[in-house]
């Protein structure tokens, strides 16, 4: 069935729908991924977009269930040039087309997604819709305007607090959206986790006794997240605590910076992260629309993208606690910053000696 990317500066797309049948909105992203397509959809930073994969040959490995990052697909909607028909990998469940009409997701092939990145590029991100018919100006301009992603976090967060047990420190984690291989990263460093609803207050958090606090990735913007930030201003005065991507951008917030929204994102498997106190380049799994602008006085800056030359990484100059923007998680991409997690246990037990 014919279907249509619709775009709020007025391009259209022809291609054809796939998954679920059915119109969407959301904001329109790309990922220059050349594999990871099922992790990054089942990654709940992207709850609310529409995305868009660079790579022209989507879905050649199937889908596994083991490389989930979370119960389902959060994704609005997956737009590539064209759709794997016959996945081949001997760990494959199911093909991309059954795993998005079995979760309720829309995708929409045969699309130039060369020329659509492009367009995301020279005019930014923006809102639009998947549509199985054209819709006229005053339809379309009425369908973006009802796409609100402020309650992004709510929607993705752990309903109930759980706790994964392990013989080492215990950290408490503030699920903003967290995707699983960071409670893999956390389990294979033999830390005992306890997961927290975004809507938990910083004292039920504290209750749990905590060695340290980590503040997860998530969707939306971070300033949509006012209640959170009175929580992580209390939590980080009080603990060692280290925030990745969304977690970054709320620390930089509670303690006095700034955040603004990028052009478009850096969302890829691929991205070039100095680390200026090992003088060395990383390569880094990225997802994100936002970025901080001005550093908190209390902090300083620890990594720069090496392909735009914005702030990729703080530390707090007299407290234990730290942040990166990109994912040391990797799933997908490399797993070349999984230091940041080691990095994380040497500050715990440097607070614990301490103490
Ligand atoms: N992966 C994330 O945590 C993304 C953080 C935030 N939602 C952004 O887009 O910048």
């Amino acid at each position: 069935m014919i279907g249509y990317l619709q775009l709020e500066n007025g391009r259209t797309f022809e291609g054809t729908l796939f998954g679920k049948v059915e119109d969407v909105t959301g904001e329109v992203v790309f990922n220059t991924g050349m594999t990871g397509y099922q992790e990054l959809m089942t990654d709940p930073s992207y709850y609310g977009q529409i995305v868009t994969m660079t790579y022209p040959l989507i879905g050649n490995y199937g889908i596994n269930l083991e490389d989930l990052e979370s119960d389902r697909p959060k994704i609005t909607g997956l737009i590539v040039r064209e759709r794997a028909k016959h996945p081949s990998n001997f760990r494959c469940e199911m093909d991309l087309d059954s795993y998005l009409k079995y979760s309720g997701v829309t995708g929409l092939e045969g699309i130039d997604t060369r020329a659509l990145t492009k367009v995301i590029r020279d005019h930014g991100t923006m809102r639009g819709v998947i549509t199985t018919r054209m819709l006229t100006d005053t339809q379309l301009k009425q369908r973006l305007d009802s796409y609100d992603n402020g309650d992004a976090v709510r929607q993705v967060t752990a309903r109930e607090s759980y706790t994964l047990e392990g013989a080492g420190v215990h950290v408490a984690i503030m699920d903003f959206g967290i995707k699983n291989n960071i409670l893999r990263s956390f389990q294979a460093k033999g830390c005992k986790v306890t997961v927290f609803p975004a809507t938990a207050s910083w004292q039920e958090v504290l209750q749990v006794r905590p060695d340290g606090i980590f503040l997860s990735n998530g969707p939306g913007d971070p300033k949509d997240c006012r209640e959170i930030l009175e929580n992580v201003k209390e939590l980080v005065e009080r603990k060692p605590t280290i925030g990745i991507c969304l977690g970054h951008q709320l620390i930089a917030l509670a303690l006095g910076g700034d955040t603004q929204k990028l052009a478009f994102g850096h969302r890829g498997s691929n991205h070039p992260v100095k680390d200026l106190g090992r003088d060395r380049v990383f390569i880094t799994s990225q997802n994100h629309g936002y970025v901080v602008k001005d550093v908190p006085e209390s902090m300083e800056v620890t990594h720069i993208s090496m392909n735009d030359g914005s702030i990729e990484g703080l530390r707090h100059k007299d407290k234990p606690i730290f942040t990166v923007q990109f994912h040391p998680e990797a799933s997908p991409g490399p797993s070349d910053s999984d230091y940041i997690f080691e990095q994380f246990m040497t500050l715990l037990e440097e607070v614990e000696q301490g103490a």
